[in-house]
């Protein structure tokens, strides 16, 4: 099996999970009781989506390593590539039945990993209809998924050159004041898009435009989100779409991997908003 082969199969062994994850859903929006290794309260359905995923994709031929933000540690499943997954993003998105998505990024190292050892990465998102971002050999193909299957919405997805939306994460007051500036300074031009899970704002960031970020906040310089199964794979797609990812000073493929679950602060989005959110932090 070769290096795109794996791809391919990850992909569609993502996608084919997509309704037993949305049909697992209903019944498990309580909380498990557990927390997982960034200290977050889980839903059943955190716990449910990452089993579910670690099964369908450890069980792929060329994938040696399956680790999840829900894990502590990563799961030896043979040998090939090490897939790193956000099995639910947004989850508390699921108590007000909003969207929610689900993360992949397939490294060609052992992890924790850079950015830059990613050969593919994607993500699902579950809204009024499921569809999927996946990344690989440098250009981004948008699928609508039914019953597990995919098909291409767009073979070549781009970010637009008009951006119209931004959607900062934290509360205001705790943003730092570099970063509440060029809020100031974007809005007069951008209209506010936030709904709380990334995937459902990055994907507006990739349809309309703009900008998405979860700053440093001043009380976690580091933010929220996870550099290994969030920030470096979302950023790599919009990357390939001809955008750029930032932890706030260089492209987030950029950020030393140094723990499973470090955290980064991320933003990402059209070329000239993240030169300008550059620009404005130094
Ligand atoms: O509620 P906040 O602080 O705006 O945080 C929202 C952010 O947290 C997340 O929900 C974290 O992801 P998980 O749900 O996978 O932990 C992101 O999807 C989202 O961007
Ligand atoms: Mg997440
Ligand atoms: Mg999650």
């Amino acid at each position: 099996m070769t290096g795109t082969d794996t791809v391919a199969a990850i992909r569609a062994a993502v996608a084919g999970a997509t309704p037993d994850i949305r049909a697992g859903l209903p019944g498990r929006r309580e909380q498990a009781g557990t927390e997982n290794p960034s200290g977050e309260r889980r839903l059943a359905a955190d716990e449910y989506a990452d089993e579910l995923l670690a099964e369908r994709l450890g069980a792929v031929d060329g994938v040696g390593t399956y680790a999840s933000e829900e894990r502590e540690a990563v799961v030896d499943t043979g040998e090939g590539y090490a897939v790193a997954v956000d099995p639910l993003d947004g989850s508390s998105n699921l108590k007000p039945n909003n969207v929610m998505g689900t993360i992949v990024g397939v490294y060609d190292a052992d992890l924790p990993a850079s950015g830059r050892d990613l050969v593919a990465a994607g993500y699902v998102l579950y809204g009024p209809i499921t569809t999927m971002a996946f990344a690989h050999e440098g250009s981004v193909t948008e699928y609508l998924i039914e019953n597990g299957e995919p098909t291409v919405l767009n073979g070549d997805v781009t970010l637009p050159d008009d951006p119209t939306v931004y959607g900062f994460g934290g509360r205001v007051p705790d943003w730092p004041a570099d970063v509440a500036a060029y809020v100031d300074e974007v809005e007069s031009a951008l209209k506010l898009r936030y709904g709380g899970a990334m995937i459902g704002d990055v994907n507006q960031v990739l349809t309309y435009g703009g900008v998405f970020a979860y700053p440093a906040l001043q009380s976690a310089p580091e933010g929220k989100l996870r550099l290994q199964f969030e920030c470096n794979p979302v950023g790599y797609v919009i990357e390939c779409a001809g955008g750029r990812s930032s932890d706030g000073s260089g492209s987030v493929l950029d950020v030393d991997p140094t723990a499973l679950h470090q955290r980064t602060p991320v933003y990402l989005g059209n070329e000239g908003l993240i030169d300008r959110l550059e620009a404005a932090l130094d």
